[in-house]
């Protein structure tokens, strides 16, 4: 079922996104140079990523965008070889497009995102990086202002997804554990629905102080249920990579492994699975890429986007189901588009 009442505004969220995705494309034409080796002919992603000095994340954000462009293509070897399009971008092709392309390729972005894809993030990053906390390392997400900053930057993304999420999660009369929640629009919408459940919102501690003031104008807003949503609510800081995670009958990962790297992806997909109570379930609510690795352009660029802000990238769905079969749960047939180039999967216990 998808919330039927509003147009989607991904044309919105794509154009924004897109900016990355032109910086990943000059970066590679100019700067990497992807173009340059696979002129001598195609190659596996691994040797290709050796050939440019890339590492795993750099390169799985880079190649998947540039096969979304439509400039590389994998082969009947599974090997990355420059298509038809690709050739306007090479020295071999008369006429090409690079000294037209070249006249952007100083732009600072191009240049930073150029340095973020040879050292896999930023040299030194002295606040921290944003969404994310791990670590005695400095976070965006423990200093008042910056939360606050953050929080409030999705807000009005998670009032335009989350009732359309609750609307497709599961029906239950138990209890909703939404890790790293946010703001918890997703978690006030979901009680909502649900009048007889409950919920925990687990988000770091200054986070959860800006969830309080929005959970305040959400039960006071005058919609039918939402005052009653506030006493079946738990706020409980913590850090989930390190602390106990209270038990649960469903979890929601909304826009949360995005920021991660795959092994604490894994890591957290195992802690996922032992919070699950036996029967329980986890969702993920995010942009995913396909399983082939080569689109969509609304995915790719995202992933440039949080490439470029965080410790992660998007993932596509049979990599999580990946980490999801390694906890022990098993992975749902559904795939349910929302808005703005987002969509749920699930896994269950047992
Ligand atoms: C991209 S936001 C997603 C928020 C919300 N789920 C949504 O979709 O709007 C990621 C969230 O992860 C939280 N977070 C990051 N590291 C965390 C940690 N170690 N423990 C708990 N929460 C963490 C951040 O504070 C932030 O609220």
């Amino acid at each position: 079922m998808r919330y039927p009442t509003q147009p989607d505004p991904a044309p919105i969220t794509r154009h924004l996104r897109a900016m990355f995705g032109s910086r990943l494309l000059l970066a590679a034409v100019h700067h990497l140079p992807v173009f340059d080796v696979l002129s001598g002919g195609p190659l596996s992603l691994s040797e290709l990523s050796t050939r440019l000095g890339l590492a795993e994340r750099p390169a799985m954000v880079l190649f998947p965008a540039l096969c979304a462009m439509d400039l590389l293509r994998y082969d009947q070897q599974s090997r990355l070889a420059i298509t038809e399009l690709g050739r306007y971008v090479t020295q071999s092709q008369t006429p090409n497009l690079r000294g037209y392309t070249g006249l952007e390729k100083d732009d600072p972005g191009v240049v930073e995102m150029a340095q973020l894809l040879r050292h896999d993030g930023p040299l030194d990053a002295p606040q921290g990086i944003s969404f994310v906390k791990e670590g005695d390392g400095p976070s965006p997400m423990d200093d008042t202002e910056l939360a606050r900053k953050f929080t409030l930057g999705l807000a009005g993304r998670a009032q335009l997804l989350s009732p359309i999420v609750a609307a497709n999660l599961p029906k239950h009369d138990g209890h909703l554990l939404d890790v790293a929640g946010g703001t918890g629009f997703y978690t006030y919408e979901w009680l909502l629905a649900n009048p007889n459940a409950t919920a925990t919102l687990f988000d770091r501690p200054a986070v959860l102080a800006v969830a309080a003031e929005l959970l305040e104008q959400f039960t006071s807003s005058g919609r039918p249920g939402a005052d009653a949503v506030k006493e079946r609510v738990t706020f409980q800081p913590g850090d989930m990579l390190t602390d106990d995670l209270p038990q649960t009958d469903l979890l929601l990962a909304a826009s949360l492994f995005h920021d991660w790297p795959t092994p604490t992806c894994e890591q957290l997909a195992q802690r996922f699975a032992a919070a699950l109570r036996p029967g329980g379930e986890i969702w993920v609510h995010d942009s995913f890429l396909d399983d082939t690795l080569d689109g969509p352009l609304a995915a790719t660029d995202y992933s440039a986007q949080l490439f470029w802000a965080t410790k992660g990238r998007c993932y596509s769905r049979a990599e999580y189901q990946s980490w999801f079969k390694q906890a022990g749960l098993t992975p749902l047939p559904a795939a349910i588009p929302t808005q703005l180039d987002y969509g749920l999967i699930g896994a269950r216990k047992g």
